[in-house]
């Protein structure tokens, strides 16, 4: 493997250099730079990474100190954080306060990461009367994300009807100049802090993305990107076995005949770390196409959630059933903060059988031939954590030279996206032909295929039927009638003529 590693690691010098190493998106990737602005090709783009940091840094100070206070709360100051935003600008900033936010942070945070209304209701009802003094980020690299418009329009509304002006309150972070960044400025929030063309959303944890949510909860965000740099010196050594993220690469690679990555930190606090992974690994490895447009389909399949728990949920397949899967452990030798230790039986404390939980299954594995990465980390602390999310970013990085494929784009999720529109515009036309019949008189209740027929889009029937089967439990002003276990006895037609739509 020498060879290819050395390859690799020229692949990453240039990368750290500014090279398009994303190239179907013609883009830099610099989400190493983050940590090391003395390593951005040029000074612009340091000053930018320096001054969004320390721009940042002073508004959370600001505000957890309560210079900067929401207009009409009666704490005087901001208490909350409330989150919007999806995917990589939401899966950092959830595993770092799970990991480290104290238990009692100057803002205590919340997320919204979903277009699900119920979720959404849930988020601002458990804020309540604090949404008065609740900050509200709205994190989006392009700034067009509909799952994240949609819960900042929910939000805004939620503002409106509890009296409150959401620009005093509102927060985002995103491109410059995008969508989100325009709707910031035009409506005067009361911050925008930029995201960077160059830095991905999986990758952007130690952008403003991930920081500024830390920093509100009282992280010390300087030691994570300390933690970040650090891993990142040792993984520009060209001696693969002291570099850590090739040691790491290596092992998968080692094991790609399994492809289910499992990780399994022995620790509550890292519970979403292998969440966090399963986009930094899989939207960065499941790729179709290799860097020479050979079909490939390369993928990780990242899961886990935490030992020992899982021991009683799946390990049991682990052991004995289909291997397909290697494990990673994640150890942290530090049980509890100095002075809070007692032993529980002679000679031994709740976190020795943590411990030996963790060797126990470890071993049995590897009794069945199952292999194992074990790494280690002193304690769990904004230093290590910056530097495990750095280990990750570079084995992914260096993994992808190694299977020669584009690490820093996702075709796939665009694929999603379109098809996602396709259907929303299919069901503005069935409301449209639904309305037609509707305004006849008498009303022309229709068949699913009739629907299908009117909209031309014959091929879509199913796809008609969900439409119809979720607007009418949704008190969309659609009557369907028959059993909707036999779809071709069903015949919908609206409860209202709306005369406007039909001439409009
Ligand atoms: O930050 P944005 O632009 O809203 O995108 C959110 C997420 O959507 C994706 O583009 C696709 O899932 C991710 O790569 C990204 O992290």
């Amino acid at each position: 493997m020498e060879p290819r590693f050395q390859a690799a690691f020229k692949a990453m010098e240039e990368l750290e250099k500014g090279a398009i190493a994303n190239p179907d998106e013609g883009r830099m990737v610099g989400h190493y730079w983050l940590r090391n602005p003395k390593l951005a090709p040029n000074s612009f783009l340091r000053l930018q990474i320096e001054n969004t940091l320390e721009a940042l840094l002073k508004f959370s100070n600001d505000v957890v100190s309560g210079k900067i206070k929401p207009p009409s709360s009666p704490e005087g100051r901001f208490t909350q954080v409330l989150s919007v935003g999806i995917g990589g600008s939401a899966l950092g900033p959830q595993f770092v306060a799970e990991a480290l936010a104290p238990d009692n942070p100057p803002l205590k945070i919340r997320f919204i990461d979903n277009t699900d209304p119920a979720g959404i209701d849930h988020q601002i009802a458990q804020l309540g009367p604090e949404l008065a003094s609740t900050l509200v980020i709205v994190i989006s690299k392009s700034g067009g994300t509909p799952e994240t418009r949609n819960g900042l329009l929910e939000v805004q509304k939620a503002f409106r009807e509890a009296g409150l002006n959401f620009a005093k309150q509102g927060v985002a972070i995103t491109q410059e100049k995008s969508l989100l960044d325009n709707t910031a400025r035009i409506e005067g929030w009361l911050a925008r802090f930029p995201m960077f063309d160059w830095v991905g959303g999986r990758t952007s944890e130690m952008s403003a993305v991930g920081l500024l949510p830390a920093a509100l909860q009282g992280i010390d965000i300087k030691e994570m990107l300390t933690g970040g740099h650090l891993m990142d010196e040792a993984n520009r050594t060209t001696v693969l076995r002291n570099n850590p993220a090739a040691l790491l690469a290596l092992c998968w690679y080692w094991a790609s005949d399994c492809v289910d990555m499992v990780v399994l930190p022995y620790k509550d606090s890292l519970l979403l770390f292998s969440r966090y992974l399963q986009q930094l690994v899989m939207e960065s490895i499941g790729k179709e196409f290799d860097l020479n447009g050979n079909r490939v389909n390369q993928g990780l399949t990242v899961y886990g959630n935490k030992g020992s728990t899982d021991q009683h949920a799946y390990i049991q397949q682990l052991r004995d059933g289909v291997h397909n899967f290697f494990v990673t452990f994640i150890e942290v030798l530090r049980d509890r903060p100095p002075g809070h230790d007692w032993e529980l039986e002679p000679g031994v404390t709740c976190g020795d059988y943590l411990f030996g939980m963790l060797q126990g299954t470890r071993s049995a594995l590897y009794s069945n031939e199952r292999e194992s990465i074990t790494v280690t980390v002193e304690e769990v602390t904004p230093r290590s954590v910056g530097a495990l999310i750095g280990l990750y970013e570079r084995a992914v990085g260096i993994y992808a030279s190694l299977v020669n494929i584009n690490a820093y784009h996702q075709p796939g999720v665009e694929a999603g996206k379109k098809a996602a529109g396709e259907v929303l515009a299919l069901q503005k036309r069935v409301l449209a032909v639904l309305n037609e019949a509707s305004c006849k008189d008498p009303v022309e209740p229709l068949t699913l295929e009739e629907v299908a027929d009117r909209c031309h889009a014959t091929e879509d029937i199913e796809m008609i039927y969900k439409i119809i089967a979720h607007m009418a439990a949704n008190d969309r002003a659609i009557i369907a009638e028959g059993n909707c276990g036999s779809p071709r006895s069903i015949k919908v037609f609206l409860g209202e003529c709306n005369v406007d739509a039909l001439y409009g």
